[in-house]
């Protein structure tokens, strides 16, 4: 699967993890930075970014990191077509994709050890989207407010 990663400097360390755990598991991870650890960085654009190239192909997901993955799952979500969730704990993970289709996944790296993390990813990835009639209509509802309100 294709996988969009972003991340602050506050998941630096975690996001090289998580990108060799996902290509050790034979995804196509695309990395839209932070390339270089930089303490005054900031998280939004590396997470339109990949918000961007996420809402391009719709049957990749994305993953966006900071300290507490708030700001990040924020910023991802101010990118049209796209519906991240913060998670903190595998069952979250799964919930966000079978209820609300989720494609995008924010975690707070310093919440986590790295394997809690990657344990989080991993639950987000595998689980699809349930496509449940009562989740479609609510998903469907969420994106209607959206259009009817964007200039
Ligand atoms: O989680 C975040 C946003 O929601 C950021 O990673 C966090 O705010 C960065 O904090 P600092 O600049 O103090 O390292």
């Amino acid at each position: 699967m294709r996988i969009h990663v972003a991340t602050d400097h506050a998941g630096f360390e975690l996001k090289a993890a998580l990108v060799e755990h996902l290509r050790s598991a034979g995804h196509d991870v695309v990395d839209h930075g932070a390339f270089e650890y930089d303490a005054l960085d900031a998280y939004p654009p590396f997470c339109f970014a990949a918000g961007e190239a996420v809402a391009a192909e719709p049957e990749s997901l994305g993953i966006v990191l900071g300290g507490s993955g708030n700001g990040e799952q924020i910023a991802a979500n101010k990118v049209p077509g796209i519906r991240a969730a913060l998670a903190w704990k595998p069952e979250i993970a799964q919930l966000a994709r079978a209820h609300n289709d989720a494609n995008v996944v924010a975690l707070g790296a310093r919440q986590h050890t790295i394997e809690e993390a990657l344990a989080i990813v991993d639950a987000f990835i595998a689980e699809p989207f349930s496509g449940d009639v009562r989740h479609i209509q609510r998903i469907e509802m969420v994106t209607a407010y959206v259009e009817a309100h964007t200039r």
